[in-house]
């Protein structure tokens, strides 16, 4: 059994990132930009957003944090992301999720214009996903978990791959993404009935329900290949959407919470924001 090792595999991207960078810096005369918007008071958020702001310190990136009230309106928060389209030294910026529940997610995030919209959550990046024109962005969690794949050497063709979860951010779009890699792909959501035979049949499964320990050894084939995108806080203690000390027995590839897929995403921001970067340096030659 291989533990794929996230954290290890976001610093090989981060070092990889930084040379570029540098390299890309000398030319255009100013570094990459990454503005990052929080609004209100979420833990989870506000660590997240710390580690996306560390990262672009890592590859030698600016980065600029807009902290908002909890209490700000949808009007003055689109006002935000204006200021942030219009600034040449910006090649990304992001709304951190979720927002408060009187602001509506999609019209924020399609305020930002897609050409910085690094989270690819934007309705043009998630067309050009779908028919894959390769000049948008991807989103990061789904994207992590493809490099994952692609570094471990996990071929995907012709297997059958379970999807737990249908967000738009990572169940959705990471269904794509397996398609694209010539897999067979079912997707569960709540409502799904039998959902440990379907594990059972599973050659990979991606477990991005929200549910803490939902994926047990008895649900999974031997050999199984296991992508764990949950993030839950069980008394205090992260835990996935897979009972990993029991799983781990039985597959021949597993990914780990904390230190799995978490830092992936972390990495494909970055890795998007040097595209943007590199896509406006070329753009003013
Ligand atoms: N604008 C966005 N909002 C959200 C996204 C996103 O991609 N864009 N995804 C999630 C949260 N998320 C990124 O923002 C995210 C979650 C977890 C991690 C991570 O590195 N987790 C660590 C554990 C960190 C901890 O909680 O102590 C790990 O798994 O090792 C990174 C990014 C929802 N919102």
């Amino acid at each position: 059994m291989t533990i794929i090792d996230g954290k290890a595999l976001s610093e090989k991207t981060f070092e990889e990132i930084k040379e570029t960078h540098d390299e890309l810096q000398k030319k255009a005369g100013r570094k990459a930009g990454l503005a990052v918007i929080i609004v209100g008071e979420n833990p989870a958020s506000k660590i997240y957003v710390r580690n996306k702001i560390r990262a672009c310190e890592k590859v030698g990136f600016n980065s600029e944090t807009i902290r908002l009230d909890e209490s700000i309106s949808e009007e003055n928060l689109l006002l935000e992301i204006e200021k942030l389209n219009n600034d040449d030294n910006i090649d990304g910026i992001l709304v951190q999720l979720p927002l408060p529940k009187h602001i509506n997610e999609l019209e924020v995030i399609n305020a930002i214009s897609a050409e910085k919209d690094v989270d690819g959550f934007h309705t043009t990046n998630i067309g050009k996903m779908m028919i894959g024109d390769e000049t948008g962005f991807l989103p990061c969690t789904p994207a992590g978990v493809i490099q994952m794949f692609e570094e471990y050497n996990i071929d995907l063709e012709g297997k059958d791959v379970l999807v737990i979860g249908q967000s738009n951010i990572v169940g959705k779009p990471m269904t794509l993404l397996l398609i694209k890699k010539r897999a067979t792909v079912q997707v569960c959501n709540s409502k799904t009935k039998n959902l440990s035979e379907k594990l059972q049949k599973s050659d990979v499964v991606v477990a991005a329900a929200g549910s803490p320990k939902l994926v047990k050894a008895s649900d999974v084939k031997e050999g199984v290949v296991v992508i764990d995108v949950g993030i839950n806080r069980v008394d205090g203690k992260l835990c996935g959407d897979v009972d990993f000390d029991e799983v781990s027995k039985k597959a021949s590839f597993i990914t780990p919470v904390p230190g799995g897929v978490g830092p992936m995403t972390i990495a494909m921001l970055i890795k998007n924001t040097l595209k943007s970067y590199k896509q406006k340096i070329n753009k003013s030659k």
